[in-house]
C-alpha cells in the first residue's frame, strides 16, 4: 500500500482484497468529497458491520447502514458525558490500574524482584479491568467471572470477524454458527450485561417517579441509557447491544496502542528521564485536576501511534451504490473507500525524519525538553494526541471521528504513568518480533515479553 501511495502522488488508487475492493484517497479534495458524501452513498456503519460481522458475533444484532437513522446517542455518551465525568473517576481509574498491575505481576517474580510478562497480554488485561470500571462501574466491573468472560468474548470476536470476512457467502451461515454457539459465550455476556441494563432502567423509572433518590452510577451503561433515542423507545435488549458494540470499539484499539507505547518505552530509554520528571511535577497534579496537559507524555504516545499505527487504513466507508469522486474515480457498490493512514504517517512531507522515532515531535515550543533528546518539529506546529488533522488519521478522517479519544488519551496516560513511575522496563529479547501483520492490521505480537523491575528494588 505504501508503494502504491508513493506512486499515486495524491491520486486515488485501488487495492483488491478477497472480500471487496478498496479505493484509497489522500488528497484534500477527495477527503472533502468523502466527508460530504450523502448518507445513502458512503457508509461508515456498513463498513463497520463488515468488519465486526455482528450477525454472527453479536447474537444476530444488526444495525442500519445509515448513520443517524437510530440516533447517535453513543457519540454523546462517549464523547461528551464520559469526558465530563472523567475528573471525578480518574482517581479510581488510577487505583484500578495499580490493583491490576499488582495482581497480574504478583506471581511472576524472579529472585531479583523483576517480573517477566508477555506485554500485550498484560496490557489487554489491565485495559479490560479499566474499561470494565468505566463501562460497568462497580457492579460488573468488579465481577471477576464477568471480566474474564468479556475478555474471552473480545478475543473471539476479533478472530471470528476476520475469519468471516474472508469466508465465501455460501459458507458464512455454517462458519458463523460455529462461532455463535461456541460455549454459549455470547449468550452469557449478553445475559450479564442485559441484567444490569434492566436493573438500571427500573431504577431510572423509580427515580423519575420520585420513589428513590440515589443518583445513577457514573458509567457508560447509565450514559448509554440516558442518550438512547427516546422516539425509538429502546428496551433493555437494544441498549445492551449498543453497550456491547461500544465495548468492542474500545478495548482492542486501546490495548494495541498502549502495548506499542510500552515497547517504545523499552526501546527509547532516553525518554524515560524527562517523562519521569514531568510525571513527578505539578504537571501531573494539573492533569489529574483537569484531564489536560502532560505535553511530553502526550507527544510520546502520539509519536508511538504514528510510528506503529495498528491499522494501515482509516476512514472506511462502504459504497451503498456506485459512487464517483469529481475526478471520475469510481467506488463501485460494495467496495470501500478509505485513507492509507500508515503510508501518510510515514510521508516525509508531513512528518520530517519520518522513519525515526522522535518522541517529542509534537510538543509545544515552550515545553521543557532536555538537550540530547531528539525533537523533530512538525511543519504545522505543535499538536495534541486527541487533535484531528489532515495527515493524522488515527481517530478517523472527519465527518466521523472517534468520540472515545478523550477517554483513550487519559486511560493510556494513566497506565503509562504507572509503568514509568514504578518500573524499569526492558524487552527480554530486544530482537523479538513486536508486530505481526494480518491484512490491514499491524498488531502487537502477544508473546513478546517485557521485564518489569520495580524501581525501588
Ligand atoms: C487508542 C484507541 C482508539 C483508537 C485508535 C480509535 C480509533 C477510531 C477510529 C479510527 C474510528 C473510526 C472513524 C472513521 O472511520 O472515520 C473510531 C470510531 C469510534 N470510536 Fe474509537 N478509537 C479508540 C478508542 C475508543 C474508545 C476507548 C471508545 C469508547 C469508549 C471509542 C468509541 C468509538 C465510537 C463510538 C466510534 C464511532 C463514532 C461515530 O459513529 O461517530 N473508541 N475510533
Amino acid at each position: 500500500m505504501s508503494a502504491e501511495y508513493k506512486k499515486a502522488k495524491g491520486a486515488a488508487f485501488s487495492v483488491a482484497a478477497p472480500d471487496h475492493d478498496h479505493v484509497f484517497i489522500s488528497s484534500k479534495q477527495h477527503l472533502k468529497e468523502c466527508q460530504k458524501a450523502k448518507k445513502d452513498e458512503l457508509s461508515f456503519l456498513a463498513a463497520t458491520r463488515q468488519m465486526f460481522q455482528p450477525t454472527y458475533t453479536m447474537l444476530g444484532h444488526n444495525w442500519l447502514d445509515e448513520r443517524g437513522a437510530e440516533g447517535i446517542g453513543y457519540v454523546k455518551a462517549v464523547g461528551t458525558l464520559l469526558p465530563e465525568r472523567m475528573r471525578e473517576i480518574m482517581p479510581n481509574m488510577r487505583f484500578n490500574i495499580k490493583t491490576s498491575f499488582n495482581r497480574l505481576l504478583r506471581d511472576q517474580c524472579n529472585p531479583d524482584g523483576s517480573k517477566v510478562m508477555p506485554a500485550p497480554a498484560l496490557i489487554k488485561k489491565v485495559m479490560c479491568d479499566l474499561n470494565g470500571y468505566a463501562f460497568f462501574g462497580s457492579e460488573l466491573g468488579q465481577d471477576k467471572a464477568f471480566m474474564e468472560t468479556v475478555l474471552e468474548y473480545n478475543e473471539l470476536v476479533v478472530i471470528a470477524s476476520e475469519v468471516l470476512r474472508i469466508t465465501p457467502t455460501f459458507l458464512k451461515g455454517w462458519v458463523g454458527t460455529f462461532f455463535r454457539d461456541r460455549g454459549g459465550i455470547q449468550a452469557r455476556v449478553f445475559k450479564m450485561i442485559n441484567g444490569v441494563v434492566e436493573t438500571r432502567l427500573r431504577e431510572k423509572a423509580d427515580r423519575e417517579a420520585g420513589l428513590i433518590d440515589t443518583p445513577a452510577p457514573s458509567d457508560l451503561v447509565t450514559w448509554t441509557i440516558d442518550t438512547a433515542p427516546t422516539e425509538l423507545n429502546w428496551g433493555a435488549r437494544r441498549i445492551t447491544y449498543e453497550v456491547i458494540a461500544l465495548w468492542f470499539g474500545s478495548l482492542h484499539a486501546l490495548s494495541a496502542t498502549t502495548s506499542y507505547a510500552l515497547y517504545d518505552l523499552c526501546l527509547y530509554k532516553e525518554y524515560l528521564s524527562p517523562l519521569r520528571e514531568e510525571l513527578s511535577s505539578e504537571e501531573f497534579t494539573n492533569f489529574m485536576n483537569t484531564t489536560q496537559g502532560l505535553p511530553l507524555l502526550d507527544s510520546f504516545i502520539k509519536e508511538s501511534t504514528r510510528h506503529n499505527p495498528m491499522e494501515a487504513m482509516s476512514g472506511r466507508r462502504q459504497a451503498l451504490k456506485d459512487f464517483y469522486y469529481s475526478d471520475g474515480t469510481k467506488v463501485a457498490k460494495g467496495a470501500w473507500t478509505c485513507v492509507p493512514a500508515k503510508a501518510i504517517l510515514q510521508d516525509e512531507q508531513y512528518f520530517p525524519d519520518a522513519l525515526r522515532f522522535n518522541g517529542f515531535r509534537f510538543v509545544p515550543h515552550k515545553a521543557n525538553v532536555p538537550d540530547g533528546v531528539r525533537k523533530a518539529l512538525q511543519p504545522e506546529g505543535p499538536s495534541k494526541l486527541t487533535d484531528i488533522s489532515p495527515h493524522y488519521h488515527s481517530w478517523g478522517i472527519g465527518s466521523v471521528v472517534c468520540p472515545g479519544r478523550f477517554y483513550a488519551s487519559v486511560a493510556m496516560k494513566l497506565v503509562l504513568e504507572h509503568i514509568v513511575q514504578n518500573y524499569e522496563v526492558e524487552l527480554v529479547d530486544p530482537k523479538a518480533e513486536r508486530a505481526s501483520i494480518w491484512r490491514s492490521y499491524v498488531l502487537p505480537v502477544e508473546r513478546t515479553k517485557v521485564r518489569f523491575t520495580p524501581r525501588s528494588a
